[in-house]
């Protein structure tokens, strides 16, 4: 059995981002990145600071845990990370035990890595990373992660790419030329991931930003523009 490194699962919360935002769903963070995005909102999962939590877990293992999170109260569990892409079999067999269950599986994953596993996925959301993360974009690789998700048929996949500025969004229109057939949704970032307190004006203030870049852009009709939700409601509060 291959197990999964868990940093922490919660919820029922309300999916804040993307094609299922304001579904109600449980959240599993796995732990390890093979990125550093110099903005990363959930850097605990790989700089270290939280290794102490990770737990090594059985497929089995963490649905009995969101079961007794949560009871019946799901129907949707999220995958996040760090990358769930890192990880193999054990994943597979995870999806799998959803579905027996009837629960859907949302996967987050940047689009550097390929499972066989995504195509048992209901939501991948992949979410290929702008210049302004200091990270480098392999194209290749997406581009095969892409075809092969297009060759399901299935289009349980769309396309996230966070924008904090105008280079970010050259980048994003970039992502929808390469793949013009697949929904791109673009997202503000939150340039302090650290701040306490409301900062829903701040994240609406870069909200109203990227709809200004959206509305003037002829080449953009396509996307659609969204905030993290779970953001301008519950802010940088971990878990939510
Ligand atoms: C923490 S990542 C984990 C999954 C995967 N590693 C990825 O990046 O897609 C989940 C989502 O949060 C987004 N994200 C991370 N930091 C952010 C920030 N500061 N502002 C806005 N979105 C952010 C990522 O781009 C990604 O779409
Ligand atoms: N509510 C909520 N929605 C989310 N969508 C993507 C998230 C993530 O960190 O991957 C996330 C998260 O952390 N919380
Ligand atoms: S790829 Fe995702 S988890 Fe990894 S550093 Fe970037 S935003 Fe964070
Ligand atoms: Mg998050």
């Amino acid at each position: 059995m291959s197990k999964i490194p868990v940093i922490e699962m919660f919820g029922p919360t309300i999916q804040g981002e993307g094609a299922v935002i304001g579904v109600k769903t449980m959240f599993v963070r796995t732990y390890g990145c093979d990125y550093r995005c110099g903005w990363c909102d959930s850097a605990f999962t790989w700089d270290g600071t939280a290794k102490n939590k990770v737990r090594m877990m059985e497929a089995e293992e963490i649905i009995n845990e969101l079961l007794a999170l949560a009871g019946d109260n799901f129907d949707c569990v999220t995958i996040s990370g760090g990358n769930p892409a890192l990880i193999g079999e054990g994943m597979g067999t995870f999806i799998n035990l959803l579905h027996e269950r009837g629960i859907i599986a949302a996967i987050e994953t940047q689009g550097s890595k390929w499972q066989d596993w995504f195509n048992d996925v209901d939501v991948l959301t992949i979410s290929p990373k702008p210049p302004s993360s200091g990270m480098t974009t392999n194209w290749e690789m997406l581009d095969n992660i892409m075809s092969k998700m297009e060759k399901l048929g299935r289009s349980t996949h769309s396309l996230k790419v966070v924008v904090f500025d105008d280079k970010d969004f050259d980048y994003a229109k970039n992502v929808h030329q390469r793949y013009p057939n697949v929904q791109l949704f673009l997202q503000p970032g939150n340039d302090d991931v650290t701040e306490e307190g409301n900062i829903s004006a701040r994240l609406l203030g870069r909200l109203e930003w990227l709809f200004n870049k959206v509305i003037v852009d002829s080449d953009m009709n396509k996307v659609r523009v969204l905030p993290q939700l779970h953001a301008l409601i519950w802010h940088n509060k971990r878990g939510k």
